[in-house]
C-alpha cells in the first residue's frame, strides 16, 4: 500500500513576536511577548492607559522599532507604508477646511501601491477606491469636503481607506472611541466582513470590549508591563484581572456583556471603576 501525505500548505502567521520587548529609558512597557496572529484572527488588545498598546501599533507599523526580541508583519519585517498594512487610527475629528474629497482620503490608502500613474493605473484606482467606498456605505459622499461630515461618516472612510489596499493585517486603535452604538456597529460588522471574507488577521486596540466581543478570538490583556494571552473566557476572568493588576477586580458576566469592577478604582478600561 502506497500511503500518500496529504501536503498541508503552511501558512505564515499574519503576526508573529517572539520575546518582544519595548522599553523608554528605565521603563519597560511590554517584556518577553510571545504571540501568533493567525490570518483570519480577531485579537482584541486591552490594558488601562499607558499599557502599551498603541505602541505595540506603532511597532507593527514599522515606526518604533523594538528594543529587543523579533517582529514580523504579513511574512516581514515592520516597515512604514507597507501596502499589505491596513490601519484605522482613533476617530479625531478633521479640520472643517481640509482641501480633501471622501474618495481623497480613501486614495490615501492606496498610496504606495504600484498602480502605476497611466490611464490602467488611474482607472484601476478609481474603481478600487470606489469600491471601497460602496463597501462602507460611503458613495453619497465620496465628493464631499471630509471635514464637514459627521464624526462617524469620517470614521467609515478612514474604515475605507484602510480596506482599499486589500491588506492581509488590519490593525484598529481604538476605531470606535466617540461613535455612537449604530455607527460602532456598522465599523465592527465592516471590519469582521473583511476578516472572514479575506482572510485578514485583526488586531484591534479597545478600551472597550463588550462592542466586538462576538468577535473576538482572543485577548492580549496589558497591564504594567504584565501580560495575558488567551480567548477571552479565559482572560476576562475576577482570577486572571486580579493578578494583573495586583488588586482585587471582579468580572461579571450581566447578559451577553462584561463588566470589569476594581482594578485600583482605574478599572479595566483606565479610566473609571466600571466597565461596561
Ligand atoms: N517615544 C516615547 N518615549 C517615551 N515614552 C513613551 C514614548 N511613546 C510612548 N511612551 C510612553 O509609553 C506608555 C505607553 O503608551 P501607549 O500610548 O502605548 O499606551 P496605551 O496603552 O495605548 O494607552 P492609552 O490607553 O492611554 O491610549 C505611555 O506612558 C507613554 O507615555
Amino acid at each position: 500500500m502506497v500511503v500518500t501525505l496529504e501536503r498541508v500548505p503552511v501558512v505564515a502567521p499574519a503576526v508573529a513576536l517572539r520575546g518582544a520587548s519595548v522599553r523608554f529609558g528605565e521603563r519597560t512597557l511590554w517584556d518577553g511577548l510571545d504571540l501568533d496572529v493567525a490570518r483570519g484572527e480577531f485579537l482584541a488588545v486591552l490594558g488601562p492607559n499607558g499599557s502599551g498598546k498603541t505602541t505595540l501599533m506603532r511597532v507593527l507599523l514599522g515606526l518604533l522599532p523594538l528594543s529587543g526580541g523579533e517582529v514580523r508583519i504579513a511574512g516581514s519585517a515592520p516597515r512604514r507604508g507597507n501596502p499589505t498594512i491596513g490601519y484605522v487610527p482613533q476617530q479625531k475629528a478633521l479640520d472643517p477646511d481640509l482641501p480633501l474629497r471622501g474618495r481623497d482620503l480613501v486614495g490615501l490608502g492606496l498610496d504606495g501601491h504600484r498602480l502605476g500613474l497611466g490611464l490602467r493605473g488611474r482607472r484601476e484606482r478609481r474603481a478600487r477606491v470606489d469600491a471601497a467606498l460602496a463597501s462602507v456605505g460611503g458613495t453619497a459622499y465620496a465628493d464631499s469636503p471630509v471635514g464637514r461630515l459627521s464624526g462617524g461618516e469620517q470614521q467609515r472612510l478612514r474604515v475605507a481607506q484602510a480596506l482599499v489596499g486589500d491588506p492581509d493585517v488590519l490593525l484598529c486603535d481604538e476605531p470606535l472611541l466617540s461613535l455612537d452604538l449604530a455607527h460602532q456597529r456598522t465599523v465592527t460588522d465592516l471590519i469582521d466582513a473583511r476578516r472572514r471574507d479575506h482572510d485578514t488577521a485583526v488586531l484591534f486596540v479597545t478600551h472597550e470590549i463588550n462592542p466586538v466581543l462576538p468577535l473576538v478570538d482572543r485577548v492580549l490583556y496589558l497591564v504594567d508591563g504584565r501580560f495575558r494571552i488567551g480567548p477571552p473566557e479565559e482572560v476576562m476572568t475576577s482570577e486572571v484581572l486580579s493578578e494583573l493588576y495586583g488588586t482585587d477586580v471582579d468580572v461579571l458576566r450581566v447578559r451577553d456583556r462584561l463588566v470589569v469592577v476594581g482594578a485600583d478604582g482605574r478599572g479595566a478600561d483606565g479610566s473609571s471603576g466600571a466597565h461596561h
